[in-house]
Order: structure tokens, then C-alpha cells, then sequence
């Protein structure tokens, strides 16, 4: 679990820590695995009705060790399952760590396309539900609500924020929940592939609100396939691969050495 609790109260060149991962390794254990992967096999296992009681080992964090500062919005790139979401969520406190530990200042705040509103309520009713369940107060809530709903754009075709969830999009529910999500100043917030919803539009604004939480002195982490997103919000990046860190340093140079590897 992430603990809960000031790492360090400054640096020594001054800056405040936020996130730190010392020697990190997350493990899932995924019960019922095994066997051979053959369609004979399976239909085999099956007709016998044979409980699969192998536990496979999934190592998906590697020894990650690294020091997130205030100010800083950090990209996360690496190949398809190279372990980005997993950090993000040990950082979060969502998943134990089998070895190592993470230190971070403050609830970091997880943002995912996934994150869970209520489909069957209005925009309306998720957009205050889910301000109060970020920590707002109700007053809070009310002088930041017009605002939400202009930055989700979701009412600029039409007055759909008094629309159950269930008539949005998947992209109009997804720059609800950023919208909801960002309205909020937040310590450490992390962001899984929410860019790479919305149109162009939305995206510049959400690139430009990243910026704007950045300034507002907290830090933000991005995972994102889009190297131009990293590129146009990210000052420091973090390549992983196969679950390892194998490069942190400045964003033009870390995806220089990444394009270049992968010819992305
Ligand atoms: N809930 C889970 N149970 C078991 N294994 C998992 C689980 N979630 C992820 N993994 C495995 O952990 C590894 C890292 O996955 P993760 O989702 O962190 O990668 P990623 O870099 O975010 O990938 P992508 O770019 O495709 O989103 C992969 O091998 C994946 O199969």
C-alpha cells in the first residue's frame, strides 16, 4: 500500500517530494491459470470438470525506484503491458507491493477512463456526487459546477447534462469524468489514457488544464500512447518495459531513445 505520509519535507536543491518508489515490486496472482493454452486442452478441462488450482504469477513492477517532485507532470510510456497502469496504481494505494515501498504526500487521485460514475443518474446528479466524493463540499460543488459542465462540453450540442449517463457517448462520458476529475486541485494526480479520449478540442483543453494543476504546484503523472500528448504536457518522462524502469530523464530525450527503439 501506499503510505501515507510526508517522504521528506524538502529536498536538497529545494524542491518538495511527493511520490516516492523505492525498489517497487508488484506481483498479481491470477488463480485457475495454467494448463496448456490448446483449445483441446481446454475443452478437455472442461469436460471433466477439472478445477484449475495453479496460481499464476504475473511480476508486472520490477524494482522501480524513482522521486517525483512538486511542479513536475511526469509522462509514463512503454509498450503494451510494459507495467504503466499497474505503478499508477500501486501508486494510488490500489495494489500491495510484494517488495519495496511507495511514499507519497497526500491522496494521490487515480483518473481513469474507468473511473465510476453512475449510468442510470443524470450528468447533473454524477457531477455533484462525484465532486462531494472527491472531498468537495457542497458549496464547493455549486460555484464549480457551471464550470465543469462548460469544460466537459458535454451541454454544447444540447442540453444533455439533465440526460441519464446511459445516452452519453463513451467519449462524452469520458470528458465528464475528466472534467469532474480536474475541477479539483489535486497533490498528485495520475492520469491513465484520458487524453486519448475526446476530440482534438478537448484534448488541447485538457493539456491546457494539466498545465494549469502543474502551476497550481501539484504533480501529474500521464500515461499515454500519444507521444504528442507526453510531448506537449510532460516535462520528465519515465519509460518502462517489461515491468522495469530503463530510462527517466527529460521528455525530448526519453522519447527520443523510445521512438527510436520501438519506431513509434
Ligand atoms: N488484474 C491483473 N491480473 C493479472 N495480470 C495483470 C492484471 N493487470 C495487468 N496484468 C499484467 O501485468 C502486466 C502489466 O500490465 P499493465 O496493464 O500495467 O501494462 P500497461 O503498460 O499499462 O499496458 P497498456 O499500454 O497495454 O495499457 C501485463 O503483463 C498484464 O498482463
Amino acid at each position: 500500500m501506499a503510505e501515507q505520509n510526508s517522504p521528506a519535507r524538502v529536498a536538497d536543491d529545494g524542491r518538495v517530494p511527493t511520490v516516492i518508489a523505492d525498489d517497487l515490486h508488484i506481483v498479481y496472482r491470477v488463480h485457475g491459470g495454467g494448463g496448456r493454452g490448446t483449445a483441446t486442452a481446454a475443452l478437455r478441462r472442461i469436460v471433466r470438470r477439472e478445477p484449475s488450482s495453479r496460481v499464476r504469477e504475473v511480476h508486472a513492477v520490477r524494482g522501480v525506484s524513482f522521486v517525483a517532485y512538486h511542479g513536475e507532470a511526469i509522462g509514463l510510456i512503454g509498450t503494451n503491458g510494459s507495467g504503466k497502469s499497474t505503478l499508477l496504481r500501486a501508486i494510488a494505494g490500489l495494489l500491495p507491493a510484494e517488495r519495496g515501498r511507495v511514499f507519497t504526500h497526500g491522496q494521490p487521485s487515480l483518473l481513469g477512463v474507468n473511473a465510476a460514475l453512475m449510468n442510470d443518474l443524470t450528468g447533473e446528479r454524477n457531477v455533484i456526487l462525484g465532486g462531494l466524493a472527491m472531498g468537495m463540499t457542497r458549496e464547493q460543488v455549486r460555484q464549480r459546477y457551471q464550470g465543469i459542465v462548460e469544460f466537459s462540453g458535454i451541454n454544447d450540442k444540447g442540453d444533455f447534462i439533465s440526460l441519464p449517463m446511459r445516452t452519453y457517448s463513451s467519449g462524452m462520458a469520458a470528458r465528464l469524468r475528466f472534467a469532474i476529475a480536474v475541477a479539483k486541485d489535486h497533490e498528485v494526480l495520475m492520469i491513465d489514457e484520458a487524453l486519448a479520449t475526446g476530440d482534438k478540442k478537448f484534448q488541447r483543453r485538457s493539456e491546457a488544464r494539466i498545465r494549469e494543476l502543474r502551476s497550481e504546484a501539484g504533480t501529474v503523472f500521464l500515461v499515454s500512447h500519444n507521444n504528442k500528448s507526453i510531448r506537449d504536457t510532460c516535462d520528465r518522462v519515465l519509460w518502462l518495459e517489461k515491468g522495469e524502469l530503463i530510462m527517466d530523464g527529460p521528455t525530448e530525450q526519453v522519447l527520443k531513445a523510445y521512438e527510436e527503439e520501438t519506431g513509434k
